[in-house]
């Protein structure tokens, strides 16, 4: 497969893609009609902060099964458009969170002590000494907006300074903070009490725009370190507040627009510090995320969970081995289900009795899912079919049972339209021997695959003869054949293993026979 590596990453990743097989290319600082052709015939993407990943990119590429973001920030892609094309989305959440933390922490002394400034002096050849009188962190108050991952490792190091914590962030546990020595506050709050204050949010529509003209005057007197993302802070405002000694500084490793334009205010402040985005940019830092993403890309190479997938079902990966027989049989069911049904599907119902209860099985259910949209939709797979069932307002629902009947583990798909439905029960024998054992409340032993033919007749002889002799007549194989009623006389159902495709003229033909209640073709070849 085609793996297009758009913006550099460790070789490591590279060769660990290579040695599996696939074909990796290279093309950095490409976009536009160069990037919609790169990616034409890729099966991966992998990108860091400085690829696109927009809507456009997404239908130049039909082949694509997944993007790797070889970092943390996902604000460069288009994640609902991954999804409505079906394509991953995967980032590497821990292998850089260590280099922007420590980056955060070189950032905060270099304005503390205006250490870029007085470097360029001297190579200039200055011995200014006198000039500068910098800050101490000890005992100064650090405020984090955004206290994940980054932030806490920063509240660990800074804290460990001699730095008293306060923070914002709605979404954390007062708990967490407490463990970190950090004193959780609203965002006024933070900035009225905060000599520095280091911002930790991803850069979402809430956060955009989040530090403006008005926080940075609450800040008065502060410093500010921004090394998430650059929209968050309003870059003309800052520059203006450093420019009017509103604030001490400012350290930025990232900007609303990179690279950053020669001719962005920011530059032309002395005492704005900056980087040019290298957060990340640590040997070790690269080598994690890129080992990450290519391990990730060759699971779902391999439709194998994508541990870090932000827009696909995920799961752990000691458990995938348990669940993954189910997730072929669950889209199996769903595929019989959804092809003998009459109508149009508005709910549809899974459930999980037996040992497969006790696993995480959103892959088994978005692969259902798929199996019942697979005749609806042309390219769905189990990162959009959750979302297709939303859009289309069909309701899902997901029931466990600890208890099976007969069986280990069973898996029920069941299609419902007000009080008509039709479930189909999947489970594994012998390990993963996949069998279908329920269709519509009959017990069947069918094995699924291929081309079926569901017939639904009365119980008395002569029928399965007649079957055979029209399947014959239209030169149709049968290659297996399971036969199960309601009760002696009464209603029966048959299912047929068949080689060849069965035309709607068969079909009329069986059912214009008295005994032949309905047939049903259904085919499970892609
Ligand atoms: N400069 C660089 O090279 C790097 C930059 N980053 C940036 O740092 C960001 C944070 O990374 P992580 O800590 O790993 O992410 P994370 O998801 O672990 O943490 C983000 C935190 O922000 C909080 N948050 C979200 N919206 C908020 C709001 N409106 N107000 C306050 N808090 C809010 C969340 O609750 C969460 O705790 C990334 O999204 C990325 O943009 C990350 C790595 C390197
Ligand atoms: O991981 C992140 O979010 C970063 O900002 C790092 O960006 P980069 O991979 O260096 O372009």
């Amino acid at each position: 497969m085609k793996v297009l590596v758009t913006d550099p990453i460790a070789d490591a990743g590279i060769e660990r893609l290579r040695e599996a097989g696939h074909d990796v290319e290279t093309a950095y600082e490409v976009e536009g009609d160069a990037l919609h052709e790169a990616v034409s015939d890729a099966s991966a993407l992998v990108v860091r902060s400085g690829t696109q990943v927009d809507r456009d990119l997404f239908e130049a590429a039909p082949e694509l099964v997944i993007v790797g973001r070889a970092g943390i920030g996902v604000d460069n892609i288009d994640i609902d458009a991954a999804t409505d094309h079906g394509v991953i989305v995967a980032n590497a959440p821990d292998g850089n969170v260590r280099a922007a933390a420590e980056h955060t922490v070189a950032m905060t002394f270099a304005i503390a002590r205006s250490i870029p400034q007085a470097h360029a002096r001297l190579k200039a050849g200055e011995w200014a000494k006198g000039e500068y009188l910098g800050t101490e962190v000890n005992n100064k108050t650090l405020g984090i907006v955004g206290l994940g991952r980054v932030g806490q490792e920063v509240a660990k190091r800074l804290g460990n300074l001699g730095m008293d914590l306060v923070a914002f962030d709605p979404y954390i546990g007062e708990e967490r903070a407490e463990q970190l020595g950090a004193e959780l506050a609203d965002l006024d709050e933070v900035l009225e009490r905060a000599d520095f204050l280091t911002v930790h949010t991803p850069l979402t529509p809430e956060t955009e725009g989040l530090i403006g003209e008005e926080e940075l005057a609450q800040l008065e007197g502060g410093y500010l370190i921004n090394c998430a993302r650059g929209g968050v802070v309003d870059e003309p405002a800052l520059a203006a507040a450093v420019e009017d000694g509103v604030l001490a500084g400012a350290a930025l490793d990232v900007f609303a627009e990179e690279p950053l334009p020669d001719d962005s205010p920011l530059l032309d402040v002395e005492d704005v510090v900056v980087t040019p985005h290298l957060g990340a940019s640590t040997e070790a830092a690269q080598e994690n995320v890129a080992t990450s993403i290519a391990d990730q890309i060759l699971a779902a190479f391999a439709e194998e969970p994508v541990v870090n997938a932000l827009n696909a079902p995920s799961m752990d990966q000691k458990a995938f081995p348990r669940v993954k027989p189910y997730i072929d049989i669950a889209e199996t069911a769903g595929r019989i289900a959804v092809q003998l049904f009459d109508g149009h599907v508005n709910e549809i119902e899974i459930v999980y009795a037996g040992d497969i209860a006790e696993e995480e099985v959103d892959l088994v259910t978005a692969s259902a899912l798929k199996g019942v949209f697979k005749p609806l939709e042309w390219q769905v797979n189990a990162v959009n079919a959750p979302q297709i069932a939303e859009e289309r307002g069909i309701d899902v629902s997901e029931t466990k049972r600890s208890t099976s009947e007969d069986f280990q583990s069973l898996v029920t798909v069941t299609v419902r339209n007000g009080d008509s439905e039709m479930s189909v029960c999947g489970t594994l024998f012998a390990g993963e021997d996949p069998r279908i054992v329920r269709i519509d409340g009959f017990r069947v032993d069918a094995i699924p695959g291929g081309r079926m033919v569901v017939s639904r007749n009365t119980d008395e002889p002569g029928v399965i003869g007649l079957i055979g002799t029209v399947m014959g007549e239209y030169d149709i194989n049968i290659a297996g054949m399971y036969n199960a009623r309601e009760t002696f006389g009464g209603e029966a159902m048959t299912v047929y293993n068949v080689d060849q495709e069965v035309p709607e003229e068969a079909r009329e033909k069986l059912e214009a026979d008295p005994r032949v209640i309905a047939t049903r073709y259904i085919t499970l070849t892609d």
